[in-house]
């Protein structure tokens, strides 16, 4: 089957009839198979997913098929789709079936897209690399001794094998963009409040997007745009107005860039990211867009900063976890708080745990104000920061992560070398603005590499419009 790049191409073969959406989902499924040494899927609805496109097919030849027909989606495992199983890879889980479905997913089915399966991810959407989930790693289709990148690292090696056209992931401090670009593939992680959170699995509720990792800038538009806007369930979405995203992506005019001088000088940066990222500056600047170096003071108060307000939150979200109410019930136990540790302790993996500990430390009476407190002040100071360089400029540009995939173990024995993949994705979570990571070509050993822009908080449109134009310049190249 041809490569798609895009829907609109797809609906075009669809509407010459040189392909039906059986075909694709066919095709899809054989793709899964052949690799599933991936390990990217943890479901297959196989047939529940030819069953849609039979129905999509005859509305397709009615001509009342919806936006999306033809889009073959995977859900990451933190999204709850009624009546199947969620586990957020997680064996605490293990015998839930989610009673709703999430929001944004039920948006998508409405316009038609189809489901093709649940997506490997790390635990409760806590890694960078994959390797923190109970069904076991997800490998980089590049390379097959090297991490696709996470948390949602399922979604975005199944995206760049071709097993599926698009998935759905989620984004706490980068687990969309940083595994897209270590698979070469788009991911967007929108303002925070753009979508709805109604169903998405919580980790930590004042960070957790929900944004779509794609082949192309223009998909990532179309999916952000169908899935946005207010929602009864979710009184933390906005109720702003969802501008025609995939209409708006024509770009003209000159760009106010600025990038961290660090994210090109430091010698902490692998030099072909450095490289990379240097020539996509300089190039900007031959075209006539105005590129400056700032300095960002608070670049290395991000991943503390991160670190202690999402463990904290995490440790109050997953207390309901508890073997009573969801899943993994431990049968030794002899009383209810035996009951707690032991369902816990097995259910949780290592990450997890550790996770819940730290949160549980800096949320605690005496170390509050020095951790929590402190954290949340440095948040508010880093929004200020990005506000007053946002009145500046219209983008700032960064890489993505600061090497290439790593290699599967490499980074397992020492969590806080593992929490570094994040420096670039975080500072976006922390200050809730949009962020999106676009291919740009690849290093050594053929591995790729990602470039993120981020735009003013709601400032997707024209982030999308100019991630587009980057895209046109051809960099995967
Ligand atoms: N969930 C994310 O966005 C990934 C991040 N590496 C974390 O472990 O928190």
């Amino acid at each position: 089957m041809k490569e798609y790049l895009t829907l609109t191409q797809i609906q075009e073969d669809l509407r010459e009839g040189v392909l039906t959406c059986v075909n694709l989902v066919k095709h899809y499924l054989d793709r899964i198979q052949e690799n599933a040494h991936l390990n990217a899927f943890v479901e297959v609805y196989a047939a529940e997913a030819l069953a849609a496109a039979e129905v999509v097919d005859q509305k397709l030849a009615r001509g009342e098929a919806g936006r999306l027909a033809g889009l073959i989606l995977g859900l990451k495992d933190v999204l709850s789709h009624q009546g199947h199983a969620v586990r957020a890879g997680s064996k605490i889980l293990n015998s839930y079936t989610a009673p709703y479905t999430a929001t944004a997913v039920q948006r998508l089915l409405d316009a038609d897209a189809i489901v093709i399966g649940r997506q490997n991810c790390d635990e409760f959407a806590m890694g960078s690399s994959n390797e923190n989930s109970a069904f076991g790693p997800v490998l980089n289709a590049a390379d097959h001794t090297r991490v696709p990148g996470g948390s949602s690292g399922g979604s975005a090696a199944a995206v760049q094998a071709g097993l599926c056209h698009a998935s759905l992931g989620s984004d706490t401090g980068g687990s969309v963009r940083q595994p897209a670009a270590f698979c070469g593939v788009v991911g967007l992680k929108p303002s925070y409040g753009r979508i709805s959170r109604h169903g998405l699995i919580a980790y930590a509720s004042s960070f957790d997007c929900i944004g779509p990792i794609t082949r192309s800038v223009a998909d990532a538009a179309l999916l952000l745009e169908i899935m946005s806007g207010a929602d009864d369930f979710d009184s933390t979405v906005s109720t702003r107005e969802v501008p025609a995203y995939s209409e708006s992506l024509a770009w003209s005019g000159k760009a106010r860039i600025g990038y961290i001088r660090e994210s090109v000088e430091s010698t902490a940066i692998a030099p072909e990211i450095r490289e990379k990222t240097t020539a996509l500056l300089d190039r900007l600047k031959a075209k006539g867009h105005a590129v400056e170096p700032i300095e960002m003071p608070l670049l290395h108060s991000l991943l503390p900063t991160y670190y202690i307000l999402t463990t904290a939150e995490a440790s109050s979200n997953l207390s309901r976890f508890d073997g009573v109410r969801y899943g993994h019930r431990s049968q030794e136990a002899t009383d209810l708080e035996s009951l707690y540790k032991r369902s816990r302790t097995k259910g949780f993996g290592e990450e997890v745990r550790r996770r819940i500990l730290l949160g549980t430390f800096v949320l605690s009476a005496n170390y509050y104000d020095a951790y929590y407190t402190k954290a949340q002040r440095v948040r508010r100071l880093v929004r200020e920061e990005s506000e007053r360089f946002f009145k500046q400029f219209d983008f700032l540009i960064s890489p993505v992560t600061p090497t290439t995939a790593f290699k599967i173990g490499e980074k397992t024995e020492d969590p806080l070398q593992m929490y570094l993949a994040d420096i670039f994705t975080v500072q976006a979570n922390v200050i809730g603005n949009p962020a999106i990571a676009i291919p740009c070509g690849s290093g050594e050993n053929s591995l790729p590499i990602g470039i993120q822009v981020m735009a003013p908080y709601f400032g997707e449109k024209n982030m999308l419009a100019f991630a587009s134009y980057l895209e046109s310049l051809g960099l995967k190249h």
